[in-house]
């Protein structure tokens, strides 16, 4: 049943509640009209062509920095200022380190043994400390460095089969970022080159579809109460995925329990290490496939399509580049010295964060922000798109301007509110380290090795960046291009 279908056949039980009903908490913040029951659904979802992240922005300039939008009977507050996320992410970061689990999610198996959407358990401690410390520590960073440069290496070679022809660039940049994570959790390649089907079955599309699913609008988020019924089949369908994508690792995960390296090489050594179980360690991986490779995806088709639109921006990192790498491949070990290339990613991802609301959290007790009550259990969005988009914090906010980041010191490590597509505090991104190594390797060794067209003979200023919001935040219709090896 999709989503239009459920909410139609539930309107008789609305009818009936609706006089029943009103939201009953007091000097929460403000918003747009509550209705009993449906709450503020017909404002955020009757014109279907406008995103969600571009209607709350635009609904934040009528109620300001803190709103509440009620979905349903379930209230979601809504940060939309630079000031009122570092109320929610500093100030208040231990009440509001809950998350907020989506319905689809919310598997049995998966749920117990999970770093993304637990509390801020002793268990979510230990998996906070093992992955600083262990799995993303600048020392295992660095000793797999060789892995991710052969990974992008292997990109660049397959795209010279593709000179001339019109590419969907995201399809390849997927499978690379999944190779190279492949090899952080279990040293092994799990996406293959080719036009045959050999994918057809593989993580790459196994997770996508368990992302789409899980981005689905579902009815129980706005009725709780329908929870259990699971109307539209998404938990199911969730589930189904899940149990499918554990056995593609399965037969490694024993091998390697039978016969264990003598050196600790990826994070499956680690969790063995730790006495993990299967259920840990299927949790784990799935949380490292899943935010890792659609995150940094859509932040490198962003970062392209930016550039390719700007040829004058492109010609910039280009002309760093050929000074800086000049005629041999670029390295990780590049990096510190490619300041303008580092800017333009920056850029793109103030202007299109690849999670435009972060990752809601959950107010664990009631609160006090910015004189308003923030009701226990409220889920929290902090909207990153409109942060990185308002004229108070950015001047001319929406030119693409790489030159800001290197006038300033502006960083997305979490502590200039205005800027953090990797959200901050206690919940950061756990994953910030390895996505600002892997991202700039693969956007620079792009640009190094191929110059970049458009199908058709279209020209830089007609390309149409619309944006679209399923788990992440994307390009519709994605970047299709045609490489050509540089002279
Ligand atoms: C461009 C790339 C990426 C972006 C934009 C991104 C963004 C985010 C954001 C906004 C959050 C929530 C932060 C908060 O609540 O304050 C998050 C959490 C998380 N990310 Fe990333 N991420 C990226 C790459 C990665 C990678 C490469 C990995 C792992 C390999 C990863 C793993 C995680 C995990 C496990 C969490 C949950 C942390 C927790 O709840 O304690 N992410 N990410």
């Amino acid at each position: 049943m999709d989503f239009q279908v459920a909410l139609f056949s539930l309107i008789p039980v609305i009818l009936v509640c609706i006089l029943l009903f009103k939201p009953k908490h007091k000097n929460v913040p403000p918003g747009p009209h509550a209705w009993p029951l449906i709450g503020s659904l017909p404002v955020l979802f009757t014109n279907t062509e406008v995103p969600l992240h571009v209607t709350l922005t635009n609904i934040a300039h009528t109620h300001g920095p803190i709103m509440i939008i009620w979905l349903g009977t379930k209230p979601t507050v809504v940060a939309s200022t630079a000031e009122a996320a570092m109320e929610i992410l500093k100030r208040n970061d231990q009440v509001f380190s809950g998350r907020h689990i989506p319905m689809s999610f919310r598997l049995k198996h998966h749920i117990k043994y999970s770093l993304v959407w637990s509390d801020c358990t002793d268990y979510w401690k230990l998996l906070r400390r093992i992955a600083r410390t262990e799995i993303f520590s600048p020392k295992m960073l660095q000793a797999q460095s060789h892995v991710r440069e052969q990974k992008v290496g292997e990109l660049v070679e397959y795209l010279r089969s593709k000179e001339g022809q019109a590419v969907k660039l995201t399809q390849f940049v997927f499978g690379t970022l999944l190779n190279m994570l492949g090899n952080v959790v279990f040293s092994r390649d799990v996406f293959f080159y080719s036009d045959d089907d050999r994918n057809k079955d593989g993580i790459q599309n196994l997770i996508r579809e368990m992302l789409m699913v899980g981005a689905e609008p579902n009815i129980a988020e706005f009725y709780p109460i329908l929870e259990d019924l699971d109307l539209q089949r998404l938990k199911r369908k969730c589930d189904e995925l899940f149990l499918r994508v554990m056995k593609l690792w399965k037969g490694t995960v024993n091998e390697r329990k039978e016969k264990r390296n003598e050196e600790t090489k990826d994070m499956l050594d680690v969790l063995l290490a730790n006495d993990f179980n299967d259920d840990q360690i299927n949790a784990l991986f799935l949380e490292t496939f899943g935010p890792g490779s659609e995150t940094s995806s859509a932040t490198i088709e962003w970062v392209m399509s930016e550039l390719i639109k700007n040829p004058k921006e492109m010609a910039k990192v280009r002309k760093e580049l050929d000074e800086v790498v000049g005629t041999s491949t670029m390295k990780e070990s590049h990096l510190p010295q490619l300041p303008y290339l580092q800017a333009c990613i920056k850029e793109a991802m103030r202007l299109h964060p690849a999670a435009p609301f972060l990752l809601p959290r959950r107010g664990i007790e009631a609160c006090e922000v910015m004189g308003y009550t923030i009701p226990k259990d409220c889920k929290i969005i902090v909207n990153a798109y409109a942060i990185g988009r308002d004229p108070n914090s950015w001047t001319d906010p929406l030119t693409f301007r790489p030159e800001r980041f290197l006038e300033s010191d502006v960083d997305y490590h979490g502590s200039h509110y205005q800027f953090i597509p990797f959200g901050s505090g206690k919940r950061i991104c756990i994953g910030m380290a390895l996505a600002t190594r892997t991202i700039p390797l693969i956007v620079g060794s792009l640009v190094h090795t191929y110059d970049w067209g458009l199908p058709d003979g279209k020209r830089p200023e007609e390309l149409e960046l619309k944006e679209k919001l399923s788990l992440s935040l994307s390009i519709d219709p994605s970047l299709c291009v045609v490489p050509k090896m540089r002279a």
